[in-house]
């Protein structure tokens, strides 16, 4: 079988959510190809934790089965985490069923998971081996569902501003621009990860990013890459600046941004639109606006939902590989 969901953005972007129902019970959650754990806010947390959630209910679930002994602890590059313990459950995203799905019931979340009220936990759809929960490591949703799938992929259609969808065991065409540019993908880290060693500014020339690899990740709200690439990016940028205080490179929101476009396997340019790559404001006059384009220092590039509305995205299971093509 197949199924889809919609895919709903904060405002502003800052994440996607999408529709998960376990034991019966209706969840909005993060699908997140940078980890591989599913964890959500349920009735165990402190009322605190709770207050503005829809909390999962262990009792009013009657297929929930308790993993005796096992919990889990995640954290996540922004510094974000939540920990507790772990039972099983059947999870049906868009139609696609699992049984028997370890549900992770957190006890303890993070300040910015508890202020953001829309969202009720994550689904993690990188590779298993990232998964944390002890003392025996947990399968995630899609790997326990590839199998019944009638094709062992997961596609991701992010839309700015607007609703997309994941879809899972299907492509559909009708929803990006010519046929899909695939990639090999290294699953030795655990995610979803490609090549990625060149990048242009706008109708520059390529440059080399030396040794540069990339994830997908719909969980990361922007594209944090290599130094090199926001140099040359921004000095394009009239009035960019690297603003210590906000955290990142600023630039006025009237600026004109250049398309960056960013090699994918090898065999693939992925056109970023420039207008995706102003996020927000950082001021209340609205004239100083923060880059969705961000330096990481580390060669693990992580191409995240900046990327994703301009880019169709398709991860395949079946040869370990990523397809992508600009959306329709
Ligand atoms: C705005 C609240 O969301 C988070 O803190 C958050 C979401 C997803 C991930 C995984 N990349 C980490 C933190």
């Amino acid at each position: 079988g197949s199924g889809k969901v919609t895919a709903t953005p904060e405002q502003g972007d800052v994440e996607f959510l999408s529709p998960v129902i376990i034991g019966g019970q209706t969840m909005n959650m993060d699908f997140d190809s940078g980890s591989s754990d599913l964890w959500v806010f349920n009735t165990q947390l402190a009322a605190a934790s709770q207050a503005g959630h829809t909390n999962f209910d262990v009792a009013k679930s009657t297929t929930f089965k308790m993993l005796t002994g096992s919990t889990f602890t995640i954290s996540y590059g922004d510094g974000s985490g939540a920990a507790g313990n772990v039972g099983t459950d059947t999870v049906n995203i868009g139609g696609a069923t699992v049984t028997s799905q370890a549900i992770e019931l957190a006890t303890a979340v993070s300040a910015s998971f508890v202020q953001d009220t829309q969202s009720n936990g994550l689904v993690g759809l990188a590779f298993s081996k990232l998964n944390t929960v002890k003392p025996a490591q947990q399968k995630t949703f899609f790997d326990n569902a590839k199998d019944t799938l009638a094709m062992p992929v997961f596609t991701a259609d992010l839309r700015k501003a607007a609703v997309g969808a994941y879809e899972f065991g299907a492509i559909d065409s009708t929803k990006f621009n010519g046929s899909l540019s695939w990639a090999a993908v290294n699953t030795t880290s655990g995610f979803w990860q490609f090549s990625s060693q060149k990048f242009q500014v706008g109708t520059g020339t390529a440059m080399n990013v030396a040794g540069g690899q990339a994830i997908a990740d719909t969980g990361t709200t922007l594209m944090l890459v290599n130094a090199a690439v926001v140099n040359a990016y921004y000095s394009q940028v009239t009035g960019a600046v690297n603003n210590q205080t906000v955290g990142g490179v600023t630039f006025p929101c009237n600026s004109q941004l250049p398309d960056l476009s960013v090699d994918v396997g090898g065999n693939y340019m992925a056109v970023v639109r420039g207008d995706d790559i102003n996020f927000a404001p950082v001021d209340q006059a609205g004239t100083t606006c923060f880059g969705g384009v961000q330096a990481i220092a580390s060669n693990l590039q992580i191409y995240g939902d900046i990327m994703f509305k301009s880019q169709f995205v398709a991860f395949n299971n079946g040869n370990n590989s990523i397809g992508m093509a600009p959306h329709q």
